[in-house]
Protein backbone atom coordinates (compact mmCIF):
# COMPACT_ATOMS: atom_id res chain seq x y z
CA UNK A 1 0.00 0.00 0.00
CA UNK A 2 1.69 3.46 -0.61
CA UNK A 3 2.46 5.51 2.14
CA UNK A 4 -0.90 7.69 3.18
CA UNK A 5 1.17 10.91 4.42
CA UNK A 6 3.38 11.28 1.17
CA UNK A 7 0.85 11.51 -0.74
CA UNK A 8 -1.45 13.31 1.17
CA UNK A 9 1.92 15.85 1.34
CA UNK A 10 1.59 15.11 -2.79
CA UNK A 11 -1.75 16.80 -2.84
CA UNK A 12 -0.84 19.17 -0.75
CA UNK A 13 2.11 20.57 -2.45
CA UNK A 14 -0.35 20.51 -6.05
CA UNK A 15 -3.00 21.83 -4.48
CA UNK A 16 -2.78 25.70 -5.14
CA UNK A 17 -4.16 27.95 -4.80
CA UNK A 18 -3.44 28.53 -8.31
CA UNK A 19 -4.81 32.04 -9.92
CA UNK A 20 -6.51 32.80 -12.74
CA UNK A 21 -4.38 31.95 -16.07
CA UNK A 22 -1.58 29.70 -14.21
CA UNK A 23 -0.28 26.62 -15.59
CA UNK A 24 -1.79 23.86 -13.58
CA UNK A 25 0.42 20.66 -12.07
CA UNK A 26 0.12 17.11 -13.41
CA UNK A 27 -1.48 14.46 -11.62
CA UNK A 28 1.19 13.00 -11.29
CA UNK A 29 4.34 12.31 -13.57
CA UNK A 30 3.20 9.23 -14.66
CA UNK A 31 -0.28 10.06 -15.48
CA UNK A 32 -1.29 9.06 -19.41
CA UNK A 33 -3.03 12.71 -19.91
CA UNK A 34 -0.99 14.92 -18.22
CA UNK A 35 2.58 13.01 -16.82
CA UNK A 36 5.91 14.53 -18.45
CA UNK A 37 7.75 11.52 -17.81
CA UNK A 38 4.83 8.93 -19.51
CA UNK A 39 6.30 7.94 -23.07
CA UNK A 40 2.81 6.71 -24.17
CA UNK A 41 1.13 10.31 -22.36
CA UNK A 42 -0.25 13.14 -23.72
CA UNK A 43 1.55 15.77 -22.19
CA UNK A 44 -1.90 18.07 -21.16
CA UNK A 45 -0.43 21.45 -20.27
CA UNK A 46 -3.52 22.83 -18.87
CA UNK A 47 -3.86 26.35 -17.93
CA UNK A 48 -6.84 27.63 -15.21
CA UNK A 49 -9.52 30.18 -17.04
CA UNK A 50 -11.08 31.36 -14.56
CA UNK A 51 -13.82 28.80 -13.04
CA UNK A 52 -12.32 26.11 -15.44
CA UNK A 53 -9.55 24.96 -17.63
CA UNK A 54 -8.46 24.98 -20.72
CA UNK A 55 -5.39 23.19 -22.65
CA UNK A 56 -4.60 23.25 -26.58
CA UNK A 57 -3.60 19.90 -27.97
CA UNK A 58 -2.03 18.19 -30.66
CA UNK A 59 -2.79 14.61 -31.36
CA UNK A 60 0.11 12.91 -32.91
CA UNK A 61 0.50 9.42 -35.16
CA UNK A 62 0.57 7.06 -31.53
CA UNK A 63 -3.43 8.30 -31.39
CA UNK A 64 -4.62 7.38 -34.93
CA UNK A 65 -7.41 5.11 -35.16
CA UNK A 66 -8.94 5.17 -38.74
CA UNK A 67 -6.04 6.76 -41.01
CA UNK A 68 -5.62 10.55 -40.09
CA UNK A 69 -8.24 10.38 -37.75
CA UNK A 70 -7.67 10.12 -34.02
CA UNK A 71 -8.87 7.20 -32.20
CA UNK A 72 -11.89 7.53 -30.01
CA UNK A 73 -9.96 6.21 -26.93
CA UNK A 74 -7.34 8.93 -26.88
CA UNK A 75 -10.12 12.15 -27.37
CA UNK A 76 -12.24 10.81 -24.55
CA UNK A 77 -8.63 10.15 -22.75
CA UNK A 78 -7.76 14.23 -23.21
CA UNK A 79 -11.39 14.74 -21.89
CA UNK A 80 -11.33 13.06 -19.12
CA UNK A 81 -8.00 14.48 -17.93
CA UNK A 82 -8.89 17.62 -18.87
CA UNK A 83 -11.61 17.02 -16.49
CA UNK A 84 -9.75 15.98 -13.54
CA UNK A 85 -8.13 19.29 -13.42
CA UNK A 86 -10.91 20.68 -12.00
CA UNK A 87 -9.79 19.02 -8.86
CA UNK A 88 -7.33 22.08 -8.22
CA UNK A 89 -10.28 24.46 -8.39
CA UNK A 90 -12.70 22.23 -6.69
CA UNK A 91 -10.16 21.40 -3.99
CA UNK A 92 -10.70 17.29 -3.03
CA UNK A 93 -9.11 14.70 -4.76
CA UNK A 94 -12.33 12.38 -6.95
CA UNK A 95 -12.04 10.31 -9.88
CA UNK A 96 -14.50 9.98 -13.22
CA UNK A 97 -17.64 7.68 -12.47
CA UNK A 98 -19.41 8.37 -15.73
CA UNK A 99 -17.84 9.86 -18.83
CA UNK A 100 -19.92 10.08 -21.61
CA UNK A 101 -18.09 11.40 -25.32
CA UNK A 102 -20.09 13.06 -28.08
CA UNK A 103 -18.19 12.77 -31.30
CA UNK A 104 -19.49 15.42 -33.57
CA UNK A 105 -16.95 15.40 -36.46
CA UNK A 106 -13.18 13.37 -37.26
CA UNK A 107 -10.75 15.24 -34.76
CA UNK A 108 -6.84 14.74 -37.04
CA UNK A 109 -3.87 14.15 -36.23
CA UNK A 110 -1.75 16.77 -35.96
CA UNK A 111 -4.27 19.65 -36.20
CA UNK A 112 -4.09 22.01 -32.73
CA UNK A 113 -7.28 21.46 -31.20
CA UNK A 114 -8.58 23.54 -28.10
CA UNK A 115 -10.08 22.28 -25.06
CA UNK A 116 -11.86 23.76 -22.06
CA UNK A 117 -13.91 22.51 -19.32
CA UNK A 118 -15.57 23.51 -16.37
CA UNK A 119 -17.76 22.00 -13.57
CA UNK A 120 -21.98 22.70 -14.42
CA UNK A 121 -23.09 21.57 -10.91
CA UNK A 122 -22.10 20.33 -7.65
CA UNK A 123 -24.31 17.29 -5.54
CA UNK A 124 -23.12 15.82 -2.05
CA UNK A 125 -20.19 14.01 -2.82
CA UNK A 126 -20.41 14.59 -6.74
CA UNK A 127 -19.74 17.13 -9.13
CA UNK A 128 -20.73 17.31 -12.98
CA UNK A 129 -18.26 18.20 -15.57
CA UNK A 130 -18.90 19.30 -19.29
CA UNK A 131 -16.01 19.67 -22.09
CA UNK A 132 -15.33 20.55 -25.23
CA UNK A 133 -12.57 19.88 -27.69
CA UNK A 134 -12.69 22.50 -30.94
CA UNK A 135 -10.58 23.67 -33.15
CA UNK A 136 -9.04 26.84 -33.83
CA UNK A 137 -11.55 28.51 -35.96
CA UNK A 138 -13.95 27.73 -33.27
CA UNK A 139 -15.56 24.71 -34.14
CA UNK A 140 -16.37 22.21 -31.64
CA UNK A 141 -15.34 18.72 -32.82
CA UNK A 142 -16.48 16.16 -29.76
CA UNK A 143 -17.59 17.22 -26.27
CA UNK A 144 -18.16 15.26 -23.24
CA UNK A 145 -19.80 15.28 -19.62
CA UNK A 146 -18.68 13.33 -16.70
CA UNK A 147 -19.56 12.36 -12.99
CA UNK A 148 -16.65 13.02 -10.78
CA UNK A 149 -17.21 11.40 -7.56
CA UNK A 150 -15.15 12.28 -4.68
CA UNK A 151 -12.87 9.83 -2.22
CA UNK A 152 -10.85 10.16 0.36
CA UNK A 153 -6.73 9.71 0.12
CA UNK A 154 -7.26 6.25 0.95
CA UNK A 155 -8.43 5.48 -2.39
CA UNK A 156 -5.85 5.53 -4.03
CA UNK A 157 -3.49 4.52 -1.40
CA UNK A 158 -5.26 1.40 -1.74
CA UNK A 159 -4.75 0.78 -4.81
CA UNK A 160 -1.97 2.04 -6.09
CA UNK A 161 1.42 4.27 -5.98
CA UNK A 162 1.40 8.20 -6.35
CA UNK A 163 4.21 7.96 -8.96
CA UNK A 164 6.92 5.81 -10.05
CA UNK A 165 6.57 2.66 -8.81
CA UNK A 166 4.34 -0.23 -9.81
CA UNK A 167 0.78 -0.39 -8.85
CA UNK A 168 -0.28 -2.75 -5.87
CA UNK A 169 -2.06 -5.38 -7.12
CA UNK A 170 -5.63 -5.60 -5.97
CA UNK A 171 -6.31 -7.58 -3.00
CA UNK A 172 -8.90 -10.56 -4.11
CA UNK A 173 -11.92 -9.23 -1.69
CA UNK A 174 -10.83 -5.54 -1.85
CA UNK A 175 -10.94 -4.68 -5.66
CA UNK A 176 -13.67 -2.41 -5.02
CA UNK A 177 -13.98 0.39 -2.15
CA UNK A 178 -16.18 -0.93 0.70
CA UNK A 179 -19.11 1.54 1.39
CA UNK A 180 -19.29 5.24 0.51
CA UNK A 181 -15.87 7.25 0.78
CA UNK A 182 -16.16 10.33 2.25
CA UNK A 183 -14.29 13.21 0.44
CA UNK A 184 -10.91 14.64 2.35
CA UNK A 185 -11.00 17.79 3.51
CA UNK A 186 -10.01 20.75 1.52
CA UNK A 187 -5.92 20.23 1.11
CA UNK A 188 -5.09 23.60 0.61
CA UNK A 189 -2.30 25.37 2.28
C1 LIG B 1 -6.76 18.64 -3.20
C2 LIG B 1 -6.44 18.78 -4.67
C3 LIG B 1 -6.37 17.48 -5.37
C4 LIG B 1 -5.39 17.54 -6.44
C5 LIG B 1 -5.21 16.19 -7.08
C6 LIG B 1 -3.79 16.01 -7.42
C7 LIG B 1 -3.28 14.90 -7.88
C8 LIG B 1 -4.16 13.73 -8.18
C9 LIG B 1 -3.41 12.50 -8.03
C10 LIG B 1 -3.91 11.35 -8.44
C11 LIG B 1 -4.97 11.22 -9.49
C12 LIG B 1 -6.30 11.64 -9.07
C13 LIG B 1 -7.20 11.89 -9.96
C14 LIG B 1 -6.89 11.76 -11.39
C15 LIG B 1 -7.61 12.78 -12.10
C16 LIG B 1 -7.83 12.75 -13.36
C17 LIG B 1 -7.50 11.61 -14.23
C18 LIG B 1 -8.69 11.28 -15.05
C19 LIG B 1 -9.73 10.72 -14.15
C20 LIG B 1 -9.55 9.24 -13.94
O1 LIG B 1 -9.00 8.56 -14.77
S1 LIG B 1 -10.17 8.52 -12.52
C21 LIG B 1 -9.94 6.76 -12.85
C22 LIG B 1 -11.19 6.10 -13.40
N1 LIG B 1 -12.24 6.04 -12.40
C23 LIG B 1 -12.24 5.13 -11.41
O2 LIG B 1 -11.35 4.33 -11.29
C24 LIG B 1 -13.45 5.13 -10.49
C25 LIG B 1 -13.89 3.71 -10.18
N2 LIG B 1 -15.07 3.75 -9.30
C26 LIG B 1 -14.94 3.70 -7.96
O3 LIG B 1 -13.87 3.53 -7.42
C27 LIG B 1 -16.20 3.82 -7.20
O4 LIG B 1 -17.30 3.98 -8.05
C28 LIG B 1 -16.21 5.00 -6.19
C29 LIG B 1 -15.21 4.69 -5.03
C30 LIG B 1 -15.81 6.32 -6.86
C31 LIG B 1 -17.60 5.20 -5.57
O5 LIG B 1 -18.10 3.94 -5.23
P1 LIG B 1 -19.44 3.82 -4.35
O6 LIG B 1 -19.74 2.35 -4.29
O7 LIG B 1 -19.28 4.55 -3.08
O8 LIG B 1 -20.56 4.58 -5.17
P2 LIG B 1 -21.11 4.31 -6.67
O9 LIG B 1 -19.98 4.09 -7.59
O10 LIG B 1 -22.17 3.26 -6.68
O11 LIG B 1 -21.84 5.70 -7.02
C32 LIG B 1 -21.27 6.94 -6.67
C33 LIG B 1 -22.29 8.04 -6.97
O12 LIG B 1 -22.31 8.27 -8.39
C34 LIG B 1 -23.67 8.27 -8.84
N3 LIG B 1 -23.69 7.94 -10.24
C35 LIG B 1 -23.19 6.88 -10.86
N4 LIG B 1 -23.37 6.95 -12.17
C36 LIG B 1 -24.00 8.12 -12.38
C37 LIG B 1 -24.49 8.78 -13.53
N5 LIG B 1 -24.34 8.21 -14.73
N6 LIG B 1 -25.07 9.97 -13.39
C38 LIG B 1 -25.23 10.53 -12.17
N7 LIG B 1 -24.79 9.96 -11.04
C39 LIG B 1 -24.21 8.76 -11.15
C40 LIG B 1 -24.35 7.27 -7.93
O13 LIG B 1 -25.75 7.43 -7.97
C41 LIG B 1 -23.73 7.68 -6.59
O14 LIG B 1 -24.36 8.87 -6.16
P3 LIG B 1 -24.84 9.10 -4.63
O15 LIG B 1 -23.60 9.38 -3.83
O16 LIG B 1 -25.72 10.29 -4.69
O17 LIG B 1 -25.53 7.85 -4.21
Amino acid sequence: MADVEAMLAHWAERAGPHPDGAMLPPHHEQCLGCGPDNAHGHHLQVNRRGDGVAADHVFDDRHVGAPGVVHGGAVATVLDDLSGFLLYLVGTPAVTRQLTVDYLSPVLVGVTYRMEARVTSREDRKFFVAATLSDLDGCTVATSTAVFVTVGVEHFARHGAVSGGSPTPPVADDHRDSGREGAVGQQRG
